[in-house]
């Protein structure tokens, strides 16, 4: 059985006293009736104190992004020794955001996940198409794309250390989110997409998140698809209420 995992991705939301103040709410209401795994990814400047205000509770603390170098003259940057030095587990990699805003490539994102999993770090690698590649029948090629090059040398063994977030970006922020129905498309798009390259019984046990205006209202419904296996949560993960919501309303299958 592959895991279900909630991640809510705060981006560029939250100074101290609001990673603090969440944080806390969120585990507080979360204790003990948790059934999906849990992740938070604040921003960098808050890790550390994320990891020290989760510990021993059901949340795990993602970074939103790392260099695929050890270290070295990278300006701003922070490597993947250093998301681990401070207690991180898990990272996105190669989100939309970053792929528009800020360059990433599929080379640079199977850079990463290379990296991570060489850190014990669990990526959770993004993909996801244009509204125009969605209406213009280039979909399938896209996503099939995105995977393959992410993934590239990676192995049947580490693939399963790896976690996959289908991210339309027609959905992100919107307000319009994919219906399960076309979600679990895409989403067993990106499973057969494994199973061609490690095998049936491996991408099995790769969990897929879906990620685009998920909520309290749509979580059972996209969760409840047979190749859904949580979410990545962006907005609607800002607020501990609405986040516990979400997690108490995912679908376990
Ligand atoms: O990483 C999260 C996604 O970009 C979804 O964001 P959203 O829930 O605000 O649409």
């Amino acid at each position: 059985m592959r895991k279900t995992i909630i991640a809510g991705n705060w981006k560029m939301n939250h100074q101290r006293a609001a990673v603090r103040d969440t944080l806390t709410a969120l585990t507080e209401q979360i204790k003990g009736g948790v059934k999906p795994e849990v992740i938070v990814a604040p921003a960098f400047a808050y890790l550390a104190e994320a990891v020290s205000l989760a510990k021993g509770t059901n949340v795990h603390i993602a970074a939103q992004n790392m260099h695929f170098e050890e270290n070295g003259a990278y300006t701003g940057e922070v490597s993947p020794a250093m998301l681990v030095d401070v207690g991180v587990s898990h990272v996105i990699l190669g989100h939309s955001e970053r792929r528009r805003y800020f360059n990433e490539t599929d080379e640079t994102v199977n850079l990463k996940v290379k990296a991570a999993v060489a850190h014990d770090l669990t990526p959770l690698m993004c993909c996801g198409e244009t509204l125009e590649q969605r209406e213009n029948g280039k979909m399938k090629v896209w996503i099939e794309g995105q995977i393959k090059a992410g993934l590239a040398g990676i192995s049947a063994a580490d693939i399963k250390k790896v976690v996959i977030a289908y991210e339309p970006i027609w959905a992100i922020g919107t307000g319009r989110t994919a219906s399960a129905e076309q979600a679990q498309k895409v989403c067993l798009i990106i499973r057969n997409t494994l199973a061609f390259l490690y095998g049936a019984a491996v991408a099995e046990a790769v969990p897929v998140l879906y990620g685009g205006s998920m909520n309290a209202h749509n979580v059972a419904d996209l969760t409840a698809a047979r190749d859904i296996d949580g979410g990545l949560v962006g907005g609607a993960s800002l607020k501990a209420a609405e986040f516990a919501e979400i997690i108490a309303k995912t679908i376990v299958k």
